[in-house]
């Protein structure tokens, strides 16, 4: 079974490495969506795969992290696309939660970036 608990922070980011008349070459802010797709069996008695309450408990110090903060001066997130975003959340959050199965990150409701682990 696999369930999903989506969150949200804002951010600013500019993206170093394109060129300098690329927009997001720019200073400028997301509202980020951040979905945690968790994979694992139900549980009989409780009927969870994993109880919602307890990945917010594991990523809210994470997401505090990334709220209201310039992405580019966080450790590991020097280059902060949504791709990298992913992968940083998936480096923190696989070890304190072995059911996580992929991290989304959504620049914009069209635009995201999902990882899997590999
Ligand atoms: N593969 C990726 N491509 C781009 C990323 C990324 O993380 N991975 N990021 C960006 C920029 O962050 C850019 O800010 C995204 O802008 P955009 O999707 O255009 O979003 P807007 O809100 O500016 O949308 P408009 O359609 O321009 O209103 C670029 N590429
Ligand atoms: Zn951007």
């Amino acid at each position: 079974m696999k369930i999903t608990q989506a969150f949200t922070f804002e951010a600013a980011h500019r993206l170093p490495h394109v060129p300098s008349t690329h927009k997001c070459h720019r200073m400028h802010g997301h509202s980020y969506r951040v979905e945690l797709q968790l994979k694992g069996i139900v549980d009989a008695k409780t009927g969870f795969v994993i109880d919602f309450f307890d990945v917010e408990k594991v990523f809210g110090p994470v997401l505090e992290s990334l709220d209201h903060h310039t992405l580019n001066d966080i450790e590991g997130l020097e280059n902060p696309t949504a791709e990298n975003i992913a992968v940083w959340i998936w480096k923190k959050v696989k070890p304190l939660l072995d059911e996580l199965n992929s991290v989304k990150v959504f620049e914009t409701p069209a635009c995201w970036a999902e990882y899997e682990g590999e």
